[in-house]
């Protein structure tokens, strides 16, 4: 292994000057990043500003413009081709899509959800599962605080439930980060805190998490980087105390915004200097 390899293999997601075209506007305009294996990292910005976009280029489903010099411009775990399937062994996706997916099928289970992951289907594959995938399945419904989920039907659950459940599915395959697309979305205050605190767990275990959002209250304190996001450009990347500053957030958001950090984290909207 090259050393630029070995660099390349630590880093989780690389961009690389990346334009992704939407209608022909530029979503992601000229996006260079680099996420490294081990770094908790929000990707934080308002609606529109490319957060969606960047989670379907990570999946693969939209693609970027070709550079000129010919040089790929993402690499996910250091391959610039690289099959959904075959990282999510090492990257575990969490999105409201697969939920929306999964939900339109009222006869799945939450073990069957889960089971699925092994097949990159919704569904496993009918006939006898194996015995070490109902183990495993099992192991990541444990991990997500969701054993007492897996004989329901994963229509009839909360949203809070659910969401554990989408967790265990990326689970199940021992993901060395997670991607997650603002987990915390349409939970109340206590399903979010404890999503957020089987997040933190699994962070000290080891898993490094990529939050994609634009809620203040998901940056547990485990988030020590911050990229934040504004008409699909990068107005900073950095330690979380130097980016989330009022006059970062003011240009990220384009309006008197400030956080107010702490054991919840909130966002502040100055009213005042709204008028003025
Ligand atoms: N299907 C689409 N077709 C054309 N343009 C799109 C499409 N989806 C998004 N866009 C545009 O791409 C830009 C980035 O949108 P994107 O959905 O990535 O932002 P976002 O940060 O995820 O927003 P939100 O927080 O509202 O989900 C926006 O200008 C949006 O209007």
């Amino acid at each position: 292994m090259t050393d630029d390899a070995g660099l390349h293999a630590t880093v989780l997601i690389e961009l690389d000057d990346v334009r992704v075209l939407r209608d022909g506007r530029a979503a992601l305009d000229g996006v260079t990043l680099a996420l490294p294996l081990g770094r908790h990292t929000a990707i934080l910005g308002p609606n529109g500003c490319g957060k969606s976009t960047f989670i379907q280029l990570v999946t693969r489903q939209l693609y970027p413009a070709a550079r000129a010099d010919g040089r790929p411009a993402v690499r996910i775990l250091g391959e610039h081709l690289w099959n959904v399937r075959a990282i999510r062994s090492r990257l575990g996706i969490v999105t409201g899509a697969m939920h929306d997916e999964l939900a339109t099928l009222p006869e799945l289970s939450v073990k069957d959800v889960v089971l699925g992951a092994f097949d990159a289907r919704l569904a496993p594959q009918q006939g006898e599962v194996p015995e070490d995938r109902l183990r495993l399945a099992a192991e990541a419904l444990g991990r997500a605080d969701a054993a007492h989920l897996a004989d329901r039907l994963y229509a009839s659950l909360s949203t809070g439930e659910a969401r554990r459940v989408l967790l265990a599915r990326a689970l199940v395959h021992a993901p060395l980060a997670l991607l997650l697309d603002e987990p915390a979305a349409g939970l109340d205050v206590v399903a979010r805190e404890r999503l957020l605190h089987t997040l933190r767990r699994l962070a000290r275990e080891g898993v490094t998490l990529l939050l994609v959002t634009h809620h203040a209250e998901e940056l547990v304190p485990e988030i020590g980087h911050v990229v934040l996001l504004r008409e699909g450009r990068v107005v900073a990347d950095g330690p979380r105390g130097e980016v989330l500053t009022p006059a970062l957030l003011a240009r990220a958001f384009d309006a008197p915004l400030r956080l107010r950090d702490g054991a919840v984290p909130a966002f502040e909207f100055d009213r005042t200097g709204a008028d003025a």
